[in-house]
């Protein structure tokens, strides 16, 4: 397995890009370490696949270089760089039994039969197929055929990394957990360099121990689970981990306070001095598990009001209004609320700033 880095790597699928939006990945740096397990996390269009297919080979990025283990390899096609790779949709011989679809990767490079023998039933067992080895491909359900793909991916032990796009897809919910789970047990066991594209944040944070989080062609963050839900570097990383994801206010600055529409908002020293050093447009960000109901005139906390309540077994998910701005806080069930206005506490030590959507105040 390979440690892969990208240097001043860029993309812009038209000639001569003139600004950042002509980029379908615009330039970045970044290493994945051997035998890391990474997740490429963004909505439709952001430029997950692009990267995908620049490490895979699939395409040459107009900008940059790729290299696996110190080695450039930007210019090597798909085959010399020696990946495997798992699509959405499973990509498999149905005229050929189980065995002989995961066996086919194994016997393409020429791997002695007792070798390849051995390999294919310990993948079988990993994803509990072995019982399936000898039927053909064709008579099984599309998530059992899913299952063999991903059994083609992980049968070479001599591969650079593994890619995944969105393999889950034709899962059911079920067999996706478990899949998930023997994806990360494989991991750990077998120590692969694993790269996993998806735009559903829960598989993103149980798979991997990186996200890379992009939005608009651009890497916004790369993180753990914690870093992503408690430090985000952008906006965007705030609104897209966490459900529901973090309340962002836009923000103004009075002498000594934050405003929140017409309201001020009291906050210390260092924040406001960060806060009046910064440039761009301000906004507030708090996520919905810290923001809380206050007592009235709280210092450090709004007037909203209430819009609703809804009770979701373990908490209630508040829904308020401050000045035109839609806060949500996850409540405990015991929590009365009162007729009138509440109170929301949002300068909390959660609380991020951030200036033209990036974070500062760190
Ligand atoms: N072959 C291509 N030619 C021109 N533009 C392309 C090509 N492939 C992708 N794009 C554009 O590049 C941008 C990034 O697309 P990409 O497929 O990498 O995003 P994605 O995050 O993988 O999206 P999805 O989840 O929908 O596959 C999009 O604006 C897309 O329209």
């Amino acid at each position: 397995m390979a440690r892969i880095e990208f240097q001043n790597l860029a993309h812009a699928y038209r000639p001569n890009p003139a600004t950042l939006d002509d980029y379908a990945l615009q330039p970045m740096s970044m290493v994945w370490e051997d035998g890391g397990a990474y997740a490429l996390l963004g909505p439709s269009g952001c430029g997950k696949s692009t990267l995908l297919n620049i490490v895979s080979g699939l395409v040459t990025p107009s900008e940059g270089k790729v290299l696996f283990d110190g080695r450039d390899v930007t210019a090597l096609s798909a085959r010399e760089r020696n990946i495997a790779q798992v699509f959405q949709f499973p990509v498999i011989y149905d005229t050929m039994s189980v065995f002989d679809n995961l066996a086919f990767p194994l016997r393409n490079r020429k791997l002695p039969p007792a070798e390849v023998k051995a390999r294919v039933h310990e993948v079988a067992e990993i994803l509990d197929m072995t019982r399936e080895l000898g039927r053909k491909a064709s008579n099984l359900a599309a998530d059992a055929k899913q299952k063999i793909s991903l059994g083609r991916g992980l049968v070479r032990k001599d591969v650079a990394a593994i890619l995944f796009d969105e393999p889950l897809t034709v899962i059911d919910p079920h067999m996706k957990w478990m899949l998930r789970r023997q994806l990360k047990k494989i991991h750990h066991q077998l120590k692969l360099t694993l790269i996993y594209v998806t735009h559903d944040q829960v598989e993103a944070l149980t798979f991997a121990d990186e996200v890379v989080v992009m939005t608009n062609g651009r890497v916004v963050q790369k993180g753990g689970p914690e870093a992503l839900f408690l430090s985000p570097d952008h906006a965007f990383v705030g609104y897209f981990i966490g459900s529901p994801g973090m309340n962002l206010c836009p923000i103004s600055l009075d002498a000594d306070a934050v405003k929140v529409g017409s309201q001020r908002l009291h906050v210390d020293g260092n924040t406001l001095a960060t806060l009046k050093s910064a440039n761009g447009e301000l906004k507030l960000g708090i996520r919905p598990e810290f923001t809380r109901i206050a007592a009235s005139e709280e210092p450090g906390a709004v007037k909203a009001r209430l819009l609703r309540a809804q009770s979701l077994g373990n908490y209630q998910l508040v829904t308020a209004d401050c000045d035109g701005h839609v806060f949500k806080a996850k409540v405990e069930t015991h929590v009365t609320l009162a007729e009138g206005p509440v109170w929301l506490r949002l300068a909390a030590p959660e609380t991020v700033f951030f200036s033209n959507d990036e974070r500062i105040g760190r």
